[in-house]
């Protein structure tokens, strides 16, 4: 039987390269292997549609601005899910810089992590969130990551990767990401491996959840 509880909604954010992904990823498999299942989002997915847009353009987009996402869009959806409903989930293409055409049918879940740079930025999806979190690690830390993933995973050649970061990814997190963390429920230091921050947080959210802690 589907539960009526509404969801627990979690935000996940922090720079770019940060671990975000990484610690979602992590939160979630300590959960699931207590049998509780976790669904998690990305707000990457929710990044516009740029199929109009040529592709000399999408280039110069600046990618770590709230406004390259739809957050609308997103909204409804976490409203949608805590309402019981099923979403269509957009994917998003980071070699093509636009969203994919197929959207993926997701089903609501008691737990959901949702990750992404901008969403403390955004005072209106606040109502949304149960508890929000930021991944705080050293931006030269996070710079070499990102090195490393987008010449590896993201089609990137490392000048792209150095002038984009000098041009948006760095000024941009100065403008909006780090101001951010002042509205965050937990600070993690250190980024995706964590463990200390993973057990802590795995173990508060089941004890929400359920009501006993994960040794129960
Ligand atoms: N603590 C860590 N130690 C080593 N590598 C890490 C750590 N956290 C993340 N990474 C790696 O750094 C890259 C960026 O991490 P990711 O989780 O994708 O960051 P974000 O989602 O914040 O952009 C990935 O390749 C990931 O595997
Ligand atoms: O088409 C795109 C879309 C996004 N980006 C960059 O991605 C990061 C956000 O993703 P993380 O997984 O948090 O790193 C953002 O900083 C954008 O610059 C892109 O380059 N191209």
């Amino acid at each position: 039987m589907q539960s009526t509880k509404k969801p627990i909604i979690l935000a996940i954010s922090g720079a770019s390269g940060s671990g975000k992904s990484l610690f979602t990823q992590n939160l979630q498999l300590t959960l699931e292997k207590h049998g509780q299942p976790v669904l998690v989002l990305q707000e990457d997915h929710y990044y516009k549609t740029q199929d109009h847009v040529p592709m000399e353009q999408r280039i110069t987009t600046n990618y770590d601005h709230p406004d390259a996402f739809e957050h609308d869009l997103l909204s409804q959806h976490l409203q949608d899910l805590s309402n019981s409903k099923s979403i269509d989930y957009p994917s998003y293409c980071y070699k093509t810089h636009t969203r994919l055409k197929k959207a993926q049918k997701v089903e609501p879940s008691p737990i959901i992590i949702i990750e992404g740079i901008m969403l403390l930025t955004q005072i209106q999806l606040f109502d949304h969130f149960d508890f929000k979190v930021f991944v705080d690690t050293p931006l030269d830390v996070c710079l070499m990551r990102r090195m490393l993933r987008d010449t590896q995973e993201r089609g990137r050649s490392l000048t792209s990767v150095a002038t984009q970061y000098e041009q948006t990814v760095k000024p941009m997190y100065h403008k909006f990401i780090r101001p951010s963390k002042n509205f965050a429920d937990l600070i993690v230091p250190h980024g995706g491996e964590n463990f200390l921050a993973v057990d802590v947080l795995s173990a508060y959210l089941f004890k929400q959840r359920n009501g006993n802690t994960l040794d129960d």
